[in-house]
């Protein structure tokens, strides 16, 4: 499956909930728009199954699913990609396990040199920030706004932002040069099918 060029990409919130729950939430969020779905997971539960069901989810809803980290994973259970983070693996071995139609997506923090040497890889996606303080990830370093409107300029693959978006603060990142808006709390500490309204509606 392709990756958008643009809308809400929901992140799954995983900790202290049932399987039973994600999924559900997941279909609401997919209900209210979201065009991609990640599934992040740092619990001990074994993940195989519920990213498994998350995956017949999406695809019920025409979106991708993307695994956060686990390169193994996506390939066990045919999700449509991984995404990438400093210390999860290369491009290369994602390429090579997940085959030339995988979504590869890669974290670049603050870091358009990184991002500029990505796309020569073949990524089909770069992602920054964290733009806003965010409660899901506490200690995730800041990124600038400043970094997106560079990225704009040399970047001809989707642009993902995340970190503390909401829906009244996305719009200046979507103005500055993202594509995508990734959210995890501002759609599941929340009504996840009214949220993912609220965020849609910035890309009409
Ligand atoms: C779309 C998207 N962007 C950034 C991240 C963060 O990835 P990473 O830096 O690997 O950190 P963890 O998510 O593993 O804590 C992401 N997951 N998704
Ligand atoms: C995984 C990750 N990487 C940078 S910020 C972040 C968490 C995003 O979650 P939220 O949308 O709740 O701030």
């Amino acid at each position: 499956m392709k990756f958008p060029s643009k809308g809400l990409y929901a992140i799954t919130q995983t900790e202290a909930k049932s399987a039973d729950a994600i999924i559900a939430e997941v279909r609401a969020a997919l209900q209210g728009g979201a065009v991609v779905i990640q599934y992040r997971d740092k619990t001990t539960r074994e993940a195989q199954p519920l990213a498994s069901a998350l995956l017949q989810e999406c695809h019920r809803h025409h979106a991708p699913l993307i695994i956060n980290d686990d390169i193994e994973l996506a390939a066990k259970i045919g999700a449509d990609g991984v995404h990438l983070g400093r210390d999860d693996g290369s491009v290369a071995a994602a390429r090579q396990l997940l085959g030339p139609k995988a979504i590869i997506g890669v974290s670049c923090y603050d870091d358009l040199a990184k991002a500029i040497d990505m796309q020569g890889q073949g990524v089909d996606y770069v992602a920054f920030g964290r733009f806003f303080p965010s409660n899901s990830k506490p200690l995730a370093s800041p990124a600038h706004i400043t970094t997106l409107q560079q990225a704009r300029q040399s970047i001809n693959i989707p642009i993902v932002a995340i970190g503390g978006i909401l829906p009244d603060n996305g719009a200046q990142l979507l103005a500055a040069g993202a594509d995508l808006l990734a959210v995890i709390g501002g759609v599941f500490e929340h009504d996840p099918e009214q949220s993912a309204r609220a965020y849609q509606r910035l890309f009409i």
